[in-house]
């Protein structure tokens, strides 16, 4: 089974502008949509359409917590999360003018009670299932939150993939991770070494594996995709061709495709990557999340 865990979910509210953002007035827009969200909860909703079943944990709370549980069970979508008693899931707000802008909320406070919650959840875990921490933690939990799940986890054989920036990512690595996914900035930010072509991304990529990942997968928008297999091979992939509509979730939406081809092509990394692409090019070529049609419409063309 495949669990996700999103410590910080969102309702996107996605705003359509017909001009750039003017910053200190008002500006009114041309259109708006809400959009069910968190990174670890795009995860999930990618994998159903790719047919693969997921639980999506983590934690939610006040009146938009409920929303967004509702709303992704009308989805078809498991889920156990754990519920806060104060304060609310976040609105993230989502701009799409000439440029893309993103207000992306604190999120309520997780009591150490909840942590202890989720932890009894993820103590149910089998061998050989795969565990996606993706997204942000709220401000009050340590850096060392992702760390402290993977210890507790350590020697059962499960796969965790890890999606995350800077110390939260760094931290994890000494367990081992099957699979994280930085973008090319993040990578850059962590290594401390500017990146500015495939050879300096590969050796950045190099690094990460010399510290602990398994696999690292460097997403680089609409530059494609560079990935740094367990056996020390390296395989590049551009993007396919389309219009850019919002490209919100296309890196978890890569993380999904990327898991779903792994395991359906029974560990081929290059089978993998490349319905990881086309899920992530679906997605920034779709309003919300990527369908399945969209995604089988991308894979034909590559
Ligand atoms: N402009 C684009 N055109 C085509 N494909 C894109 C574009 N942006 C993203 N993608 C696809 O999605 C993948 C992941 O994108 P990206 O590197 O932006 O991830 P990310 O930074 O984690 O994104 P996010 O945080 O917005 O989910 C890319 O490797 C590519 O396949
Ligand atoms: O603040 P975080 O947790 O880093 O990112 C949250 C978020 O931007 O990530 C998803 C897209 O990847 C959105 O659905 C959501 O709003």
């Amino acid at each position: 089974m495949i669990y996700t865990v999103t410590f910080n979910p969102a309702i996107d509210y996605v705003v359509r502008l017909d001009r750039e953002l003017s910053v200190g007035d008002v500006n009114r827009a041309k259109g708006e949509d809400c959009v069910l969200g968190g990174k670890g909860i795009n995860v999930s909703g990618v994998l159903a359409q790719l047919g693969c079943e997921s639980v999506a944990l983590g934690f939610v709370a006040g009146e938009t917590g409920a929303w967004l549980e509702r709303g992704l069970a009308a989805q078809g979508l498991k889920t156990d999360f754990v519920h806060l008693d104060h304060g609310m899931t976040r609105i993230n707000v989502k701009i799409k003018a000439g440029q893309e802008t993103e207000l992306n909320g604190a999120g309520p406070d997780i009591p150490e009670a909840a942590m202890k919650a989720l932890e009894k959840k993820l103590d149910a875990l089998q061998k050989d299932d795969i565990l996606v921490l993706a997204g942000s933690i709220p401000a009050s939990l340590a850096q060392t939150t992702y760390e402290r799940l993977l210890a507790r986890l350590e020697g059962r054989g499960i796969r965790a993939v890890v999606d995350a920036t800077r110390d939260l990512l760094v931290n994890v690595l000494p367990y081992k991770p099957f699979l994280i996914k930085p973008n090319n900035h993040e990578l850059s930010e962590i290594t401390g070494v500017r990146l500015t072509n495939d050879k300096e991304i590969a050796a950045a990529a190099h690094m990460m594996q010399d510290k602990g990942a398994r696999n690292v997968l460097v997403s680089m928008a609409g530059d494609g995709a560079l990935l740094l297999d367990e056996h020390g091979t390296v395989y590049r992939i551009g993007c396919p061709r389309g219009k850019v509509v919002n490209s919100v979730g296309a890196g978890d939406s890569m993380v999904a495709g990327f898991v779903a081809g792994y395991q359906q092509s029974g560990g081929d990394y290059e089978a993998a990557l490349r319905l990881g692409t086309a899920c992530g090019s679906a997605t920034a070529f779709s309003l919300g999340l990527a369908t399945k049609a969209d995604i089988d419409a991308l894979l034909a063309t590559m």
